[in-house]
């Protein structure tokens, strides 16, 4: 994996980590296990942590010693010894483990990191999850599954707070041009959330770069009380997708709202397939957005994962499925019925609103938006 990257000093962030070659999206950038790993108890004081860490040192080869102190030494203002502001400024962990990688410490901040780390229990790994070039810096986010939610003035105290840098990164850089992705990030937090049944923390308190506001952190979610409808549901994902996308966020996450939104679409559509009333009738634009958002979430995802990946397999199984319900659209596209509404736009009053399916032979008749509205109604007052 060393041929995948080095490790260089930057003009304004001491030093980073570049990739040598193209790194394609998926792979394994680092695996590697601590080089002090520290159990420690909810109450431990924080002088005895730090006689914790010093023993750790000491007891470190030579070599790993070395490596140890050419890291970032960071400012912690209440660490006494240069290892133990060491370990402050690079340490990972919990209030049950403190641990401290050699290579992971050299990775630098991004609010739109093109790396992910993540331990298995036994190892720590750094992934990238998108494509990075030659040259490029590999950088992870500190601000884990919350930077997509905060402006930047919320993430700029945090970071401020705990790690004593004003972060440089496309989403924070140059400043006049962040409202539009603060305000894109307000709205993914308010849309990602609600789909989960939860309220998106509140990061208010962190508009103030005050050390108090750091009692706000970690923030936590709370249940939001409220159901989302069928309709509410395609909206949001497929919002979310779109500004995702927009704030450069990583493939398999856009693709994730599309692919959503259309399963979402699908199952809404043959819930009319079950009635009566609409049993025999396919509308059109919920089946071209169907078709459209599967293809555009199932393109992202071969981008992001390698081609042998289940999650590939899995969504082009599940897309064919879904669009064998929607064959018509491939039928009226050669017999070049649809061609009008492709090039054009949906042209309602023109015949092809939606397609009405011959039971038996299959025949298909394109209707009106007033004809399907004149036959659902005319069959709804026979019910
Ligand atoms: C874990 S170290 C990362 C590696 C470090 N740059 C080095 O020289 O070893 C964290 C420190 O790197 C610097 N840093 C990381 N990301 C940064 C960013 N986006 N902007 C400015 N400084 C950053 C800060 O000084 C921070 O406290």
């Amino acid at each position: 994996m060393d041929d995948l990257f080095e490790i260089r000093r930057t003009a304004t962030k001491g030093c980073g980590v570049f990739a040598k070659k193209a790194i394609s999206s998926y792979t394994i950038i680092v695996r590697e296990s601590p080089v002090i790993a520290l159990k420690c108890a909810p109450g431990d004081t924080a002088a005895k942590i730090d006689a914790s860490i010093e023993q750790a040192f000491r007891n470190l080869s030579k070599k790993d010693q070395a490596s140890e102190l050419q890291l970032h030494e960071g400012s912690h203002p209440n660490a006494k010894t240069k290892v133990t502001r060491i370990f402050h400024a690079n340490g990972f962990g919990n209030e049950h483990v403190k641990e401290l990688y050699l290579t992971k410490s050299r990775f630098n901040h991004s609010c739109v990191p093109n790396a992910f780390a993540y331990e298995d229990g036994e190892s720590s790994y750094l992934q990238a999850i998108r494509q990075i070039a030659p040259g490029e810096e590999i950088t992870i986010s500190y601000l884990p599954r919350f930077e997509e939610a905060m402006t930047s003035r919320q993430r700029a105290t945090v970071l401020h707070l705990h790690y004593k840098f004003e972060c440089r990164c496309a989403a924070c850089w140059p400043p006049h041009q962040r409202w539009k992705s603060d305000v894109r990030r307000q709205l993914i937090g308010f849309l990602s959330y609600a789909l989960e049944g939860e309220n998106a923390p509140d990061f208010r308190p962190l508009d103030i770069c005050h050390p108090l506001s750091w009692v706000c952190w970690p923030p936590q979610p709370t249940p939001s009380g409220r159901v989302l409808t069928p309709a509410q549901e395609i909206e949001y994902n497929f919002l979310l997708a779109n500004l995702r996308e927009a704030e450069g966020w990583p493939d398999y996450l856009v693709a994730e709202g599309y692919l959503h939104a259309a399963t979402k679409l699908a199952f809404q559509q043959s819930e009319y397939q079950q009635s009566p009333a609409t049993q025999d009738i396919v509308f059109l634009e919920a089946a071209r957005c169907i078709e459209a958002w599967y293809q555009k979430g199932l393109e992202l995802e071969k981008k992001f994962y390698p081609p042998a990946h289940p999650q590939i397999r899995d969504g082009t199984m599940a897309w064919e499925n879904t669009m064998s319900r929607f064959r018509c659209l491939q039928y009226l596209r050669m017999t070049n019925s649809l061609k009008a509404r492709d090039e054009h736009g949906p042209s309602e009053s023109g015949g092809n609103f939606a397609v009405r399916i011959q039971e038996g032979d299959g025949t298909l008749t394109l209707l009106s938006q007033e004809d399907t509205a004149g036959l659902i109604w005319q069959r709804v007052k026979r019910l």
